[in-house]
């Protein structure tokens, strides 16, 4: 394991670089002042402060993860503490048990959620529409694409957002992990990393 590396109040977040929208939260993080990092190599994740894992398509994310010798080091990154945001499939990613999950498909895990992969069904495959979240004033406009949801959430999990027509759950925190059904990384509104970087910044 590396030594901790030094407080900073600029951390460099890296964004998991196997599949989907990586460039769009590169993008946000830098509109943020962060230094931000794509990751595919256990090296390049040994060299960041917090992790984001994008949306896409989750079944891909985790094979790819297994080919590039990846997977395990992030379990055990993120079971020992790195920082992480998961949106939509980076979500999935974090949970520790899935309902219509592929044959097999495997999660990096930590989060002490139930989530269900395409929840919201075939007549509102995507959508968007206002989430109001826990400790922001004003409602971020949630994209929600072939969007999971949390069906169930252990003890320790913070509940930060519900979807305002189903009441499903849309966004939690647990320690150093956050998660959201919808892509924060669309559209221009950074209050979501921001939230991510100053989880990333106490963690450190
Ligand atoms: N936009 C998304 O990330 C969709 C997630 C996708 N349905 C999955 O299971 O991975």
């Amino acid at each position: 394991m590396p030594p901790p590396r030094p407080a900073t109040s600029s951390p460099t977040i890296g964004v998991l670089a196997l599949q989907g929208d990586v460039r769009e939260h590169v993008t946000a993080l830098e509109g943020l002042g962060v230094r931000a990092v794509t990751v595919r190599r256990p090296a390049e994740l040994d060299a960041v402060d917090g992790l984001v894992l994008p949306g896409g398509e989750s079944t891909t994310i985790v094979r790819l993860a297994r080919t590039f010798e990846l997977l395990e080091p992030l379990r055990a990154a993120v079971a020992g503490g790195l920082p992480a945001l998961g949106t939509c499939a980076g979500m999935i990613l974090l949970a520790d048990r899935l309902l219509d999950a592929a044959a097999g498909q495997e999660t990096i895990g930590g989060l002490d959620v139930t989530v269900r992969r395409n929840a919201f069904g075939r007549q509102v495959d995507s959508f968007e529409g206002p989430v109001r979240v826990a400790g922001l004033d004003r409602p971020v406009h949630g994209v929600f694409i072939r969007a999971p949801w949390v069906e169930e959430a252990g003890p320790d999990v913070e509940v930060l957002a519900r979807d305002e027509r189903t009441d499903r759950i849309v966004m939690v925190r647990q320690g150093a992990l956050m998660a959201t059904s919808f892509h924060p990384e669309v559209g221009d509104d950074p209050r979501i990393h921001a939230l991510f970087r100053e989880l990333v910044t106490h963690h450190a």
